[in-house]
């Protein structure tokens, strides 16, 4: 291993330095092998839940769950997804070896969860195997799509920017949130939570909008804009609810057991009823109810329940004078 004092490296500028102009062999200005030791090092001085050593199975990839979404995407909507033969034949066929490929990927990363779980010795949270789990998550997709198409229609009749349906699939946000969630929420229920949790983490990369995959949302429901939303683990959202970019439905407090540890999974996030509209910035937060058919103000701090069809507005802004810096 080759090492170079830092100002030869500096001088080097952005290229790497050659420590024998006759050699071929790249030369690296790191020492690698000291970096290797000290990060095994490091992982040694902290406490894991896992042992070095005893991991041995490949762990669930983000890349991989990008690679099955995508096929699970097309499956559902073919046409958008690129299918050239839109003939009843060419529809199943494209959707059959592109959801056959979709599923085996699928299947592979929960084997994967499955594995970690066990080798942490945690408990599984279904008694389902990962076939039993990808094949009644094949059996929810008719479910799912309906639901998903009724996503599209709340989110074409509920913005005026929206020219048509396709649009709305091609380039909503909040579409792709809520197909990822979806996708996710089935598979957190049938006992793969970790894949689930990449699913939306995938979403929440791309879009901003973060939903747990726990939550349980109802049909018709549309996140216009998205940027900036959270939506907790236990939340409960009923059917034709709207929300706006940067709206919060989160946790107000956890609660700790007789150790001090953090209670996990508890219900904490609010019930949302249906027929709801929660405007921009609104944070509501803890386990309590908005009633149907009531509207949330925007940039509205909320943490007790209000009864059906209730308007929440903010106190009114006042005018103020900005001379020399007052009022701000
Ligand atoms: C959305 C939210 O409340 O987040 C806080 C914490 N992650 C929890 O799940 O409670």
């Amino acid at each position: 291993m080759v090492s170079i004092v830092v100002h030869d490296l500096l001088a080097a500028g952005p290229r790497l330095l050659s420590s024998d102009s006759n050699t071929e062999e790249p030369v690296v200005p790191w020492n690698i092998d000291t970096v290797v030791s000290e990060l095994r090092e490091a992982r040694g001085r902290t406490k894991r839940v896992i042992q070095a050593g005893n991991r041995r199975a490949p762990l669930p990839s983000p890349e991989k769950l990008q690679q099955a979404i995508q096929g699970i995407y097309a499956s559902l909507f073919p046409r958008h997804a690129g299918a050239f033969d839109h003939s009843d034949e060419g529809i199943a066929f494209f959707v059959g070896n592109t959801l056959n490929a979709a599923l085996h990927i699928l299947l592979d990363q929960v084997r994967r969860e499955h594995a970690f779980v066990d080798e942490t010795r945690a408990s599984h949270e279904s008694s389902l195997s990962a076939e039993e789990i990808v094949t009644a998550f094949s059996r929810e997709l008719p479910q799912i799509y309906e639901l998903l198409e009724s996503d599209i229609r709340a989110a074409y009749e509920g913005d005026p920017s929206a020219k048509s349906t396709e649009e709305v699939l091609l380039s909503f946000p909040g579409i792709k949130a809520i197909v990822h969630h979806r996708v996710a929420h089935a598979l957190h229920l049938l006992g793969s939570p970790v894949v689930a949790r990449i699913i939306a983490e995938l979403a929440h990369s791309q879009t901003g909008i973060d939903i747990h995959p726990g939550a349980k949302i109802g049909g018709s429901f549309f996140i216009d804009h998205g940027t900036g939303v959270v939506i907790g683990e236990t939340a409960v959202i009923g059917q034709r609810v709207r929300i706006y970019q940067a709206v919060t439905l989160g946790a107000k407090r956890f609660s700790v057991d007789e150790g001090g540890a953090l209670v996990k999974g508890e219900p904490r996030h609010p019930i949302v009823e249906d027929d709801v509209v929660i405007y921009a910035g609104a944070t509501i937060l803890g386990r309590i109810t908005i009633g149907r058919g009531s509207s949330i103000g925007g940039n509205i701090w909320l943490t007790r329940s209000v009864p059906p069809n209730s308007n929440v507005v903010q106190a009114q802004a006042r005018t103020e004078t900005f001379d020399h810096g007052s009022g701000i």
